[in-house]
């Protein structure tokens, strides 16, 4: 089977070619292929399919399995994927995702190769929530937070799919990989969430790290990147528009005022292409 591993700011998933013919047991493809010692290494896999009502049809499975509804950085990569493989030439591509059709706005430098892609994200849909975990962290920023035992405030967050916001001081030390899986996994949650940690430096930058739902602590999250952007708007602490810096890179994030949908512009790139053969 062949695949082409690509990565946008090192959110880095498998993507396949499904236009044809549709692997069996993608869960399983997903454990399988993701797996950073015995498969190929990624956050999960990403299929490029047929769509019935968009130019193309996404399908993202995280790095445990299960399938999300919706993916920023792995929409980007799309994007330039069937642009420069040839089953587009259009520079404006509809995506049909499980959470909706996403416009994709491909900018080609002068050789053709896709440096960067806007996608429109569509309209947030928000809720502050207060959980009761304990946890032991660096003070956070809002007053409303007590300390090490005390609830967490998070502004919720959907993209399409689930995020919780949390602001902290300091993103270096955020504990992610403490609070991360306490909050994915927390009751609030109808299908676990994706949880953002987010330092303000200012009203136009933001600092993020992430606890993916399925796949743990990743390089960047562009639902994610949206998300905190959102958050940090409706908590009034940065404008619009801003710059997100994640371990893997930047991405721009503009709350558009006139139609509310969130727009996300940032670099997608390809890795190499490999086959895949499955033992099973
Ligand atoms: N990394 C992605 C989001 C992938 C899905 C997420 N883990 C979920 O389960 O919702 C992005 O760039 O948005």
């Amino acid at each position: 089977m062949p695949f082409t591993k690509m990565h946008g700011i090192g959110n880095d998933y498998i993507y396949i070619d499904c236009m044809e013919r549709v692997p069996e047991n993608l869960p399983q493809l997903a454990i399988e292929m993701s797996d950073r010692h015995t498969g190929v290494g990624g956050d999960g896999i990403i299929l490029i399919c047929p769509s019935e009502c968009a130019d193309f049809k996404m399908r993202i499975f995280n790095a445990d399995g299960s399938e999300a509804r919706m993916c920023g950085n792995g929409s980007r990569c799309v994007g330039r994927y069937v642009y420069e493989s040839r089953l587009t030439d259009k520079t404006t591509v509809t995506l049909e995702t499980l959470s909706g059709i996403k416009t994709l706005r491909l900018h080609p430098d002068r050789q053709g190769n896709i440096t960067s892609v806007t996608v429109d994200m569509g309209i947030p849909v928000t809720a502050p929530v207060e959980v009761p975990v304990r946890f032991n962290a660096p003070r956070m920023v809002s007053e409303n937070v007590p300390t090490s035992q005390g609830p967490v405030k998070i502004t919720a967050v959907s993209m399409g799919n689930p995020h919780g916001v949390i602001l902290v001081d300091s993103a270096d030390n955020a504990p992610v990989e403490i609070l991360g899986p306490e909050l994915e996994h927390h009751v609030i949650w109808p299908d676990r969430a994706n949880i953002e940690f987010v330092e303000v430096v200012n009203t136009t930058e933001l600092r993020m790290r992430v606890w993916e739902r399925g796949s743990g602590e990743t390089m960047a999250c562009g639902t994610g990147a949206c998300a905190s952007l959102v958050a940090c708007v409706l908590n009034r602490l940065t404008e619009r528009h801003a710059i997100i810096h994640l371990l893997g890179g930047d991405l721009e994030i503009e709350w558009n005022p006139d139609d509310s949908h969130v727009y996300m512009t940032g670099p997608a790139e390809t890795v190499f292409n490999g086959t895949y053969r499955r033992l099973l």
